[in-house]
């Protein structure tokens, strides 16, 4: 029998919540491959207990911890009202604790946060550990735009694959019919060495990407022998569920890198609802946002991205649509638009603590296209940063 993985997501949000949810019912289903319970980092916060249902029975009517409250009630009603999470999902607030012993770790926190976080775990985890990023944004610092995957493999020397597609998580967490795209093409599990660093275990950065600061290499531990390997099978038996498809893809980059910057082009779709400049409006921003999803691939990452990933894929313009109807940076921009606000404002009036990755995406890939002097490639891109000002200030004074 091979060794179990332990599997734990790091993140506890609308989306981290729903993907908690998955990850608990489908370790739970296949008892053979993983240990069954799935440890969910929190970051730890009093919420409100709702006066509803049996939530004040079990919990009383004052604030207690969101740990206390996900282990009691099995519920996330702060980030993910209404949805029961299963019972092998255990909230802790330790990040250490989370990720010790684990072989798998999931990422699903906002983008803002995961730095902090990965300096936190770094050398408590696992040295073989594989990592799925379901983070949608990108880093923008030292002239080097960063894709969540490559942060988490350069900070902590783990293989980290991505997890994006047209995922609105309530919807997801509803169980109502959807797919979703990994980009996976990590070394296989078992080398023939068990121990130490491989030679042949050699992650090789996009070298085109012309990054000074970046290693061209990431050494990575193997795995030992006693795992069963993280392919695409494992993954679908991770991921997968009756309602919601995986379709697993060697391109990693492509696939963060269209979940991060649909959310430029579903703002736009935002404000365009607000000013109701009508469905013909909006597909032409669709049509011109993927296709600036495409050239900034072609541009900052020649060798890794895919753009069948962009133009075929559920994590791309599949995501794009579903996030320019009905996500929360589509929504929040209409919102602003109506009532005079500014994007920043309906965020923190509007959404009940969950967090937009539309603005600070728009924000750093514009000020790296400044910087490269290739702002004049990506009208919309700079519509969405400074041309909408016009409409809405976008974001408060920074
Ligand atoms: N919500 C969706 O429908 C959806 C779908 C697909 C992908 N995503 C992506 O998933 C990622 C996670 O989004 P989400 O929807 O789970 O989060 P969210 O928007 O619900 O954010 C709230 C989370 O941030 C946490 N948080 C607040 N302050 C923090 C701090 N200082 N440090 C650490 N954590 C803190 C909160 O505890 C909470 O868990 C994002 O990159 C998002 O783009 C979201
Ligand atoms: O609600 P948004 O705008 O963060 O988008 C949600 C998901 O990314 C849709 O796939």
């Amino acid at each position: 029998m091979p060794q179990k993985h332990k599997v734990v997501i790091i993140g506890s949000g609308n989306w981290g919540s729903t993907v908690g949810k998955i990850l608990a019912e489908n370790t739970r289903e296949h008892p053979d491959v993983f240990e069954q319970d799935v440890t969910m980092w929190v970051f730890e916060e009093d919420v409100d207990v709702p006066d509803h249902g049996t939530l004040r029975d079990q919990l009383g009517d004052k604030p207690v911890k969101i740990t206390q409250a996900i282990n009691t009630t099995h519920q996330n009603f702060k980030y993910l009202p209404g949805i029961t999470l299963p019972d092998n999902l255990i909230a802790n607030s330790d990040i250490q604790d989370t990720v010790r012993g684990a072989s798998i770790l999931v990422f699903n926190l906002p983008h803002q946060f995961i730095s902090r976080i990965l300096d936190q775990i770094n050398g408590h985890h696992l040295p073989y550990a594989r990592a799925i990023s379901c983070i949608k944004g990108v880093d923008v610092s030292d002239g080097t735009v960063t894709l969540y995957s490559e942060l988490i493999m350069e900070k902590l020397g783990i293989y980290c694959g991505s997890l994006s597609g047209a995922n609105i998580a309530s919807e997801v967490a509803a169980e109502t019919l959807c797919e979703t795209t990994v980009g996976y093409d990590g070394p296989p599990m078992d080398y023939k060495q068990s121990d130490g660093l491989s030679t042949d275990n050699l992650i090789k950065v996009d070298e085109q990407r012309q990054i000074k600061s970046k290693p061209s290499h990431i050494k990575l531990h193997p795995v030992p022998q006693s795992y069963s390997h993280v392919d695409s099978r494992l993954l679908n038996l991770l991921f997968g569920r009756p309602y919601l498809n995986v379709h697993v893809v060697r391109d990693v980059a492509g696939v963060a890198l269209a979940g991060a910057l649909k959310n430029i082009v579903a703002l736009a779709v935002g404000f365009v609802a607000g000013k109701e400049w009508g469905e013909n409006t909006k597909a032409a921003v669709m049509r011109i946002g993927i296709l600036e999803m495409v050239k900034f691939g072609r541009l900052w990452f020649p060798q890794s991205v895919n753009e069948r990933t962009f133009t075929e894929e559920s994590a791309g313009v599949a995501d794009l649509i579903t996030s320019a109807s009905a996500g929360r940076n589509s929504r929040s921009a209409c919102h602003a638009v109506q009532k005079h606000l500014t994007v920043d404002e309906i965020e923190r009036t509007e959404l009940g603590g969950q967090k937009l990755q539309g603005t600070s995406t728009a924000r750093a890939v514009c000020e790296f296209l400044g910087e490269q002097g290739k702002l004049e490639q990506f009208p919309l891109f700079v519509f969405v940063y400074s041309g909408c000002t016009l409409l809405v200030p976008m974001c408060d004074a920074h």
